[in-house]
This record gives structure tokens, C-alpha cells and sequence, in this order.
């Protein structure tokens, strides 16, 4: 990487991305195709909990199959939008690879959602075509009746349907569909820098979830991310999925794997029992995780009645991870490499990631092929240097088209120059290694200080009496905010407020102490993605100091 010398010398590049990335590949169905059919057979996707398996082979086919099913259905534009709204399971990439081959934009949705926020996702990306896992069909099948206006089919997962002759069996759909053979399969091309490939909503973390549009172009770009690690595969690898696939991380890293073809075991959800004895019994070695599981690796007793030497690599992203926490689970369970990574749904897959040469503790890691960063001043609007914190922005193959139905917003992220402004607060070394702050939304203004609430976070977990822990700003006339924890406490430990307060007090300087109190709780709200809803903290915290 380097740093041009003309005017925008503090602009970063990555390095660039190979040249023929997107040769002789009219579409990303066809991009898709083609590593498909050079990959023959092999097993691709292991279910973690029933251990039946889908191979290479069966994907292309099932997935050409699918998606011969899909042009038959008349009544919906071929390259319309695709709904999914599913656990991770086996069909999960069927489906995914289906809508590419027929050029649709596939929207996958949390089917841990209310009747309410599948209303409201539903109504973001508009599916004519719905996949739906028996796990939250009944809620989402009384919504999609409501908005039959623009879905048109429903396809279940599973053998059972109780629901009416309105859903079918997606097994059904399938065997009716006569199969053909992939190499006579023709995938369209398509304009990949326009055409949307992905929907994906936002976790929802600082407000209702947005829906994300991810062009053809943006999955192509990463792609790349796992053949970039490929150099550093030590070991065999098998990968363990549990990051749902519903979320940027879970899918583009499902993509890569695919691409790359490297195996892969899915969890359909984390549970504590499961993950660990699915990582002993497969002998997964590469883990992709979110902060709160690596808390748990680091801090929860039952890790150590499992074998989990078979890990080699970590990686983390999608929120903050300490320093102090990662060294916790390197020493505990002697991980080789945990690799950090920093991204967006609105940047595809993570803008910036570790590698095995470049991997200090506590940095996100360097910039990603083929993207661009700045770090600008909060207050001035000045580009900064190295060790200058400020609001980073990028920009690159992996920048989203926008935001669905929401060209105000999208405008007010992305500049007329292609620019994406993150709302996160970080900085880069002199090593171009970038560390991550917290987001700018989310700073503690205490007396003038702007205080980082994940930094007093990962000083309050490496207390062993501390299961978990979330900290808010306090409304205080004089000061502004006072920083305020959430504590939860290891079970059958004794911990005062007090005690917690002097812990921090004699680990940061005094704007960083816990001026605000603490206040134990039974856990910290999270979302899907590991990010702690802090809004749902001051929720709490509004309703304690009403009954004062
Ligand atoms: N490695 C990381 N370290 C710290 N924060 C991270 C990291 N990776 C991702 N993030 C955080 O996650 C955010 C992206 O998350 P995502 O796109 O899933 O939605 P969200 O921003 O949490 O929710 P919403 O945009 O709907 O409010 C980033 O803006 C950043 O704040
Ligand atoms: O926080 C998010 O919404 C997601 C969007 S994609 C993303 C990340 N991608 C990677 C890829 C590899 C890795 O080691 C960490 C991350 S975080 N974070
Ligand atoms: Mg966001």
C-alpha cells in the first residue's frame, strides 16, 4: 500500500485489485458459475447439528435446477428480488445461488424478527419470491399475506406444510422442475457496477435497519477476501459458519467460502454446548466470530471441557474486539491467529482486515484491495495523518450502490465523489494499520472529553468477577454525560458498585472513570451481529430514573 504524494497525500490506498478480477465474467452469476463448475465435487456445506452434508456437485445442480424453477414462474420478473428468510441450512446457499443465476437480487432477512420488523424489512427490498424456514414461518407467512401485493410465491423449507395451498414445499418446487445439465445452463449478463445482488439490512443497531443494496460488482470485489487469507491456510481448513447468514459478515464470508471451495460447517444459531462441540467433533479451523464469542471463549467455564485445539484462525469483526480480550483467548485456548476485520453491510465485506503478517493486537488490520481511506477531522473537516483520530471514510469496488427507497439518506453516506462516510471514529498508525475508537454516535461527552464507551467496556471485561458489560453516557447537567456501566456480574461472585468504580478509576485516566455509577444487570442487550444496543441501555437507564 502507499501514500500518493500529490495533494490528497493522506489518502490510503489498498492495494490494487487483480486485474482481470471481473474478466469473461458478464455477470456475477456467471462469475459464480464458473469457480462452480471448476470446483467438481466435494463436500461444501456440513449441518453442524444433523451432519447431513451438501456437496459441490449437488449445490450447482440443485441450484440450476432452482433456478430453471424460478424463470417458470411467469407471474414475477425473472431478475425480480428474492426473499430469505431463514436459519443457516442447507438450502440457504441453493436458493442464494439460484437468484444469482437469473440475475435476481437475493434479500436476506433475520427470521428472528417480529411480525413488525418483517413488515417493515419486507417492505424495504419487496420480494415477488419468499423462502421461508419452518422456524419462523408462522409469523412471517401472516405478513407476507398481508403483502400479497408484491409477493407472489412462498416457498417453504422443510417436509411439512400446515399453511394452505398459498405455500409450497420448496422441496416440492424443486422435483418439479425437471433437472438440466449445468453446462447447458445459460446465465444472462448484466451491468455488474449497477445491477443489485444483494439487499441486506443493516443490524438495526442506531436505528430501524436500512436496506442495504450490494451490486453485482461489490460481491465480485469481495470475493477476494478469503484467496487473500488462502496464502496463509496452514492447515486444512474447515470452516465453522455460525455468523448468520442473513448478515453481511455471515454471507459474503458463506460467498467466499463457496468460491474458495473450502468446507464449511453451519450452526443454524449459537449455543453454547453446540459451537464448542461442533468445533471438537469437525476439527473446525477457521472460526469466523463477533466480539460477544470471543467474551465467551475467553471468560466462559464450559470452554474447558472441550477440545478446541483444531483452531488455527480466528476472525473477528463486526464490533469492537479489545486487545485485552483477545490476548485472554489466545492464551486460554492457544489460538494461532485471531484476525481481525472491520466492515459495513454498507461496504460489502470488510474494508479493512488482518493477515497474518499484519496483525497487531487491537488493530482492524490494513486496507482492503481496491479501497481507499481518509480520516477526517470531526470538528474541521480536515484530512488527518497517522495517529490522528477522526471519522473514516473509504471508498472502492466494495462501497454499496445505497440505500433501497432512500436516496436522502443515501446521499447524506455517500458524497459525489464516491466517498462513504462510516459515522465510526478510528485512526491509522505509521504502519497504515487502522484501530478502530468507537462510533461517533455513540462518544461520551464528558466535560469537553469525548470518552470512548467500548474502550471502558474492554477495561471492565478483563475483570474476572465481570461476565459482561455495556456503558452508556449519563445525562448530567454540569458535565454533560458521566460515563455509566452496565455490569453482569459471574455467577456467584460478590462485586460492589464501589468495587467497580475504583477497578476502572485505576485503569484510565479520570474523563474515562465511571462518574455515572454502575448499575448490575442480568445481561447486556445484543444484536445478531454482536453489537450492543446501547440505546436499549439508555432505555433501561431512562426507566430506572423515572422511579427516582
Ligand atoms: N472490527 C470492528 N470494530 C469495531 N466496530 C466494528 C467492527 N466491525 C464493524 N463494526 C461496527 O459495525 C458497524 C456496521 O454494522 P452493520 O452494518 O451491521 O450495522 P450497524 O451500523 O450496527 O446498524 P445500523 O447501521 O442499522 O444502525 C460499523 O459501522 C462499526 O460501527
Ligand atoms: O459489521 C458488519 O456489519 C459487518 C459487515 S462485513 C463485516 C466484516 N467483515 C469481515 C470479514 C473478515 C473479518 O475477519 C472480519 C470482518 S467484519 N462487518
Ligand atoms: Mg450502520
Amino acid at each position: 500500500m502507499n501514500r500518493r504524494t500529490n495533494d490528497s497525500k493522506l489518502i490510503l490506498f489498498g492495494e490494487p485489485e487483480p486485474a482481470n478480477i471481473t474478466e469473461g465474467c458478464g455477470s456475477l452469476g456467471m462469475y459464480l458459475m464458473k469457480r462452480l463448475l471448476r470446483h467438481g465435487d466435494g463436500v461444501a456445506v456440513i449441518d453442524g447439528v444433523y451432519s447431513n452434508e451438501l456437496r459441490y456437485l449437488e449445490l450447482l445442480e440443485n441450484a440450476v435446477r432452482l433456478a430453471e424453477g424460478l424463470r417458470s414462474l411467469t407471474d414475477v420478473t425473472p431478475n425480480g428480488v428474492v426473499g430469505i428468510i431463514s436459519e443457516n441450512r442447507l438450502e440457504f446457499p441453493v436458493v442464494l445461488y439460484a437468484s444469482f443465476f437469473v440475475n435476481a437480487a437475493v434479500a436476506p432477512i433475520n427470521l428472528t424478527y417480529t411480525e413488525r420488523e418483517f413488515d417493515h424489512a419486507l417492505n424495504l427490498s419487496k420480494p415477488s419470491i419468499l423462502f421461508v424456514s419452518p422456524y419462523s414461518a408462522e409469523r412471517v407467512i401472516a405478513v407476507a399475506r398481508k403483502n400479497r401485493h408484491f409477493i407472489k410465491h412462498i416457498f417453504l423449507f422443510g417436509n411439512e406444510n400446515s399453511f394452505g395451498a398459498d405455500v409450497v414445499l420448496f422441496n416440492d418446487f424443486l422435483l418439479q422442475t425437471s433437472a438440466i445439465n449445468p453446462y447447458s445452463f445459460q446465465v444472462a449478463p448484466t451491468n455488474v457496477e449497477e445491477h443489485v445482488a444483494l439487499i441486506m439490512c443493516s443490524s438495526g443497531t442506531t436505528g430501524l435497519p436500512k436496506g442495504v443494496q450490494l451490486t453485482q460488482r461489490n460481491v465480485i470485489a469481495s470475493v477476494s477476501l478469503l484467496s487473500v487469507l488462502e496464502a496463509s491456510f496452514e492447515v486444512p481448513v474447515v470452516v465453522l459458519g455460525v455468523i448468520p447468514w442473513f448478515h453481511a459478515f455471515g454471507c459474503l464470508t458463506l460467498i467466499n467460502v463457496i468460491c474458495n471451495k473450502l468446507k464449511l460447517v453451519s450452526l443454524p444459531k449459537f449455543e453454547e454446548g453446540l459451537f464448542l462441540s461442533c468445533i471438537e467433533n469437525y476439527r473446525c479451523s477457521f472460526v469466523f466470530v463477533v466480539p460477544p464469542l470471543m467474551v465467551f471463549l475467553a471468560k466462559h467455564p464450559l470452554v474447558d471441557n472441550y477440545d478446541l485445539s483444531c483452531i488455527n484462525t480466528l476472525l473477528c469483526g463486526a464490533a469492537p474486539l479489545s486487545k485485552e480480550t483477545e490476548m485472554l483467548v489466545k492464551k486460554r485456548i492457544g489460538v494461532k491467529h485471531v484476525l481481525q476485520g472491520y466492515g459495513m453491510s454498507e461496504t460489502t465485506l470488510a474494508m479493512l482486515i488482518q493477515s497474518n503478517d499484519s496483525n497487531k493486537s487491537g488493530s482492524v488490520g490494513k486496507l482492503q484491495a481496491g479501497t481507499m481511506a481518509k480520516v477526517v477531522d470531526v470538528e474541521t473537516g480536515r484530512l488527518l495523518g497517522p495517529n490522528e483520530a477522526g471519522e473514516l471514510y473509504f471508498k472502492g469496488t466494495q462501497i454499496m450502490k445505497g440505500y433501497i427507497g432512500n436516496e436522502q439518506e443515501t446521499i447524506q453516506t455517500i458524497d459525489k465523489d464516491g466517498w462513504l462516510r462510516t459515522g465510526d471514529i478510528g485512526y491509522y498508525d505509521n504502519d497504515e494499520e487502522f484501530f478502530i475508537i468507537d462510533r461517533l454516535k455513540e462518544l461520551i461527552k464528558y466535560k469537553g472529553y469525548q470518552v470512548p464507551p467500548a474502550e471502558i467496556e474492554a477495561v471492565l471485561l478483563t475483570n474476572s468477577k465481570i461476565k459482561d458489560a455495556g456503558v452508556v453516557g449519563f445525562p448530567d447537567e454540569a458535565a454533560g454525560e458521566l460515563p455509566l456501566a452496565f455490569v453482569v456480574k459471574q455467577p456467584g461472585v460478590t462485586l460492589t458498585e464501589e468495587e467497580v468504580k475504583q477497578y476502572v478509576a485505576a485503569r484510565t485516566s479520570p474523563a474515562k472513570r465511571l462518574h455515572g455509577g454502575v448499575l448490575f444487570v442480568s445481561e447486556i442487550p445484543k444484536n445478531v451481529s454482536g453489537k450492543i444496543l446501547r440505546r436499549e441501555l439508555r432505555a433501561m437507564l431512562n426507566r430506572q430514573l423515572s422511579k427516582l
